[in-house]
């Protein structure tokens, strides 16, 4: 069973573990009760935490991980996601998200941890978080999960996803098959080092075949070359769109997936009709049983793995790890090192970070300085996150709060007034813009400005008084040269998550600067697609560009 979207246990908002492990645990004794009593998995898009659930741990979005660069981090990042999730009765996660992500104008860029297949390989150490070690003599290509607190793992979306033409999501990734292995696909051979034990088929399409239907990629190379020997399960709803218009003509679409390789079905709605469909395509050869004992093998091949016909129930002595300190001080360690400092001083002699925590009085602004939803962005509570006290944590604002001097005074406007841009009383500003958040093809976006007004804002406070701007957004935005010069500092934070702590921490010189941009920081949209492997390559700021407070 699958939670997407943010649906989850009737009737209440802001559902805590203990509601999902009961609504996940009847529906398991419905499985147990079932003629064959084979227990159910029950998935859902953990994908930076456990982020549907009210009170998880939210841990930066991948992009911040991948300018960590830090493998380590990913994985406990990994096992942390791991145990709150148990916690909640699920046994799965569709994570983590590999791909590649040639083009900020993908609506998903957030959730790739680079433009660069190194960096995204060197981060699929979190599979090893969430299902644990493999013992040395593990067979390869078999799914491995540990024990009641690690989860299922789900590497996605295969392959290519984030290379489609223009960044347009579900879109046509246009390689030869080298290009596809090397960029896209390197990936995953790590994943399956690792004992992945699910890979999610891509919506998007390779040199114009749709993944879902693509035998050669799905079975010739994924099951035979590659030898994965776990489930290659379908996106939600990704046998509609193998036919125009989506949906119609289901029939044909079940049956080019099934016979690709797809051997676990995101049906939402139609489930009944995809099970009379298929039990006609069986009954009439077009889908052999051999097929159906194929995907049946590798289905309960994970659910042994996962241990769930000997544990099928929550484990609720795991319920107290939720949103615990140390997995907040974790993810506050990340948001620390996924910082990527851009602009430190209108001269290198003079540099302006750290601030001052005992200045007599700052002002913090922006419409990204007190929103706990814009910092974790999208897939948080619900499928496209959304703004406001949508998680437990640390705004940008009380994090400054609680770092500053007793005898600090600290005035938050969002938009400052004339009023208070007037004062000449304020020792520097602090001023927090960006995106809101957004999900999937809802995130496409060729223009790729600061929105809210978030320039002129930057402007308008940058003129009164010296300012630090924090960028928070899943991308490389438009940064105009006069703005650049205009401001003191800049940081780009990506979604940094629940624990904005992290941020304050480097703000104020607790820790200096460790990220690395991730991904290349264009001049202009113009020069899309951009990165560090074109010949052509005159950024705004490199793939790999950061600067740090200390002087050596
Ligand atoms: O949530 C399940 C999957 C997710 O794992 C994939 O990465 C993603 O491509 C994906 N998209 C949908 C469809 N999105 C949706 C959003 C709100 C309500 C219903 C469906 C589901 N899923």
């Amino acid at each position: 069973m699958v939670s997407t979207g943010g649906s989850g246990p009737f009737g209440k908002v802001k559902t805590e573990s203990s509601d999902w492990a009961d609504m996940v645990d009847r529906f398991q004794k419905s499985a147990l009760d079932s003629r064959l009593g084979i227990p159910l998995i029950y998935g859902i898009d953990a994908i930076h935490g456990n982020n549907s659930i009210y009170g998880a741990t939210i841990f930066p979005h991948n992009v911040g991980l991948g300018a960590t660069r830090d493998a380590d981090l990913a994985q406990k990042i990994g096992e942390a996601t791991a145990l709150e999730v148990r916690a909640s009765g699920i046994h799965y996660t569709f994570a983590p998200c590999v791909a590649v992500s040639r083009d900020p104008r993908w609506g998903r860029c957030y959730e790739s941890y680079s433009e660069d297949t190194v960096i995204v390989r060197k981060m699929t150490s979190i599979v090893t978080g969430l299902q644990g070690q493999p013992p040395p003599k593990h067979p390869k290509g078999y799914p491995f999960v540990a024990g009641r607190k690690n989860v299922i793992a789900c590497a996605k979306h295969f392959v290519g996803d984030g290379g489609t033409d223009g960044g347009i999501n579900e879109g046509n990734t246009i390689l030869s098959y080298e290009e596809l292995e090397r960029i896209h696909m390197a990936p995953y051979l790590d994943c399956i080092s690792r004992g992945v034990s699910t890979i999610m088929a891509s919506y998007s399409s390779w040199n114009g075949r749709k993944l879902h239907a693509d035998h050669f990629l799905l079975t010739e190379v994924l099951k035979d070359k590659l030898g994965f020997k776990g489930v290659v399960i379908s996106d939600w709803r990704g046998l509609d769109r193998l036919s125009e218009p989506r949906g119609s003509n289901y029939r044909y679409c079940i049956s080019s997936a099934i016979n690709a390789g797809i051997d676990m079905v995101m049906v939402p709605y139609r489930y009944k009709l995809f099970v009379e469909d298929l039990t006609s395509l069986v009954e009439s050869g077009e889908v052999q049983m051999a097929r159906i004992d194929d995907a049946i093998e590798r289905i309960l091949r994970v659910k042994f793995a996962a241990s769930v016909f000997e544990f099928p129930f929550a484990n609720r002595s795991l319920l107290d790890t939720v949103g615990c300190k140390l997995h907040r001080d974790l993810a506050r360690e990340a948001v620390r090192k996924s910082l990527v400092l851009l602009k430190n001083g209108k001269d290198l002699k003079n540099p302006f970070l750290p601030l001052d925590r005992n200045a007599k009085r700052i002002l913090v602004a922006g419409t990204h300085a007190n929103d706990l939803g814009y910092q974790c962005g999208g897939w948080t509570a619900d499928w496209k996150g959304s703004s406001g006290n949508i998680a437990i944590g640390t705004t940008i604002l009380d994090a400054i709060k609680e770092a500053v001097g007793d005898e600090t005074e600290v005035v938050y406007e969002q938009y400052p007034s004339t009023e208070t841009l007037a004062r000449r009383d304020f020792s520097y500003a602090v001023v927090a813009v960006g995106e809101e958040p957004y999900a999937e093809t809802l995130g496409d976006n060729s223009e790729l400005v600061i929105p809210f007004d978030g320039v002129d804002l930057l402007s308008s406070v940058a003129g009164c008084f010296p300012t630090l701007a924090i960028l928070i957004s899943g991308r490389p935005l438009v940064l105009e040269p006069w703005l650049l010069e205009k401001i003191d500092a800049l940081i780009a934070a990506w979604l940094p998550g629940s624990e904005g702590g992290g941020i304050a921490d480097v703000v104020f010189g607790d820790h200096d600067f460790e990220g690395k941009l991730p991904v290349t920081w264009f001049k202009r949209v113009e020069q899309l697609p951009l990165h560090a492997e074109m010949n052509a390559y005159d950024p705004l700021f490199s793939l790999g560009f950061g600067l740090t407070c200390n002087k050596e």
